[in-house]
């Protein structure tokens, strides 16, 4: 659905005394999306996911490199990718006087669908997004899930087989949120849409993404699913508690484990990490079992997103997250 290779973008930005320097905002991705799939593109405010989700969407000219989108060329057929796919910004596109109904047929007709199929479809995608009996409000009305789910309807009215949102739930309260991230995921399991979606919450890429491409400083610094990020790099984090007669005999077991690491031991705790707690939880209590040795409670805590990032990066994503600068001009 998605492949794109080396995409860069620079901007040009006047600084004091009309001076201008530029700002590398993309240096170099490599993405691809399978069909099906539901991507999550996670970064600090500022690493350049809008500036690659606007270049993908034919908003915003490469500097450098390639990219197919949905089966056409970027540069070379960059109407083509814009008929073949639905883009849900990050602030929104709804006006704000106009009817729920009247925005989804006008949108519908701007991609040369007929009044009545534009009409059929966009009543089926207000039912499925909870926004059934709304159509005849001003947009201006609806609260901040609604106008959210009416975004994400007017993306898919075209009925794209590849959609983009930006930042889908920023400004949400935690309620409308989970209720978007359902609705999101009945869209890809109902009509098989393709979903790429930017977001700089950690919890958000975690409900949602099938699989992540991580970006800092303009670079993929990493990619694979929520879980594979996180045995990849630090493990799950283990305390048991035994007699503290027997602590050192249990500690020797537990360091028998495969890839067990991070041993501090103190009183009856012994705490390490191990790249599967899961997995490595029965084998090590049939190994303490063995030597008589009595486990008196466990905990096991999976490793988050924030910690990838920090063992990727040196930053957690909060302290990465810089605040945005104003648009000025870009440098094709
Ligand atoms: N039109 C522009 N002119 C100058 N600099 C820009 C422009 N657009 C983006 N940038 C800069 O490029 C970098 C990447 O910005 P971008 O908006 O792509 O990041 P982001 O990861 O989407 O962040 P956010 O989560 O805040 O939207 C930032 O340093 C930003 O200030």
């Amino acid at each position: 659905m998605i492949t794109a290779r080396g995409l860069e973008r620079r901007f040009r930005r006047k600084g004091r005394g009309g001076a201008s320097n530029e700002v590398h905002a993309v240096k170099g991705v490599d993405l691809d999306v399978e069909a099906g799939e539901l991507v999550g593109f996670l970064g600090p405010n500022g690493a350049g996911k809008t500036t690659t989700l606007r270049m993908l969407t034919t908003l915003l000219k490469p500097s450098a490199g390639t990219a197919t989108v949905g089966g056409h060329d970027l540069l070379a057929d960059p109407l083509g990718v814009r008929r073949n796919i639905g883009y849900v910004a990050q602030g929104g596109g709804a006006s704000p006087e106009v009817r729920v109904a009247e925005e989804i047929e006008l949108q519908g007709r701007l991609y040369g669908m007929s009044k009545a199929d534009a009409i059929a479809r966009g009543a089926v995608l207000s039912e499925q997004l909870d926004l059934a009996g709304l159509d005849q409000r001003l947009t201006k009305t609806l609260s901040g899930g609604q106008r959210r789910r009416l975004d994400i309807v007017l993306g898919l009215v075209h009925n794209p087989g590849l959609v983009f949102l930006d930042e889908p739930s920023t400004g949400l309260d935690p309620q409308s949120r989970a209720n978007l991230w359902d609705h999101i995921r009945r869209l890809r399991a109902d009509h098989g849409v393709t979903i790429f979606l930017t977001t700089h919450y950690l919890d958000e890429a975690d409900a949602l993404a099938d699989r992540l491409i991580v970006i800092d400083d303009g670079r993929i610094v990493a990619e694979g699913t929520p879980d594979s990020l996180k045995s990849r790099v630090s493990g799950d984090g283990v305390v048991i508690g035994v007699d503290p007669a027997v602590v050192s005999d249990a500690a020797d077991v537990a360091r028998q484990l495969t890839g067990a690491h991070e041993f501090d031991v103190a009183g009856g705790l012994i705490r390490f990490r191990v790249p599967r707690g899961d997995t490595a939880m029965p084998e090590l209590l049939r190994a303490l079992d063995a030597k008589g040795i009595v486990m008196e409670s466990m905990q096991v805590t999976r490793p988050t997103l924030d910690d990838v990032f920090l063992t990727l990066t040196g930053r957690t994503l909060r302290d990465a997250e810089q605040p945005s600068s104003p648009e000025v001009s870009g440098v094709a």
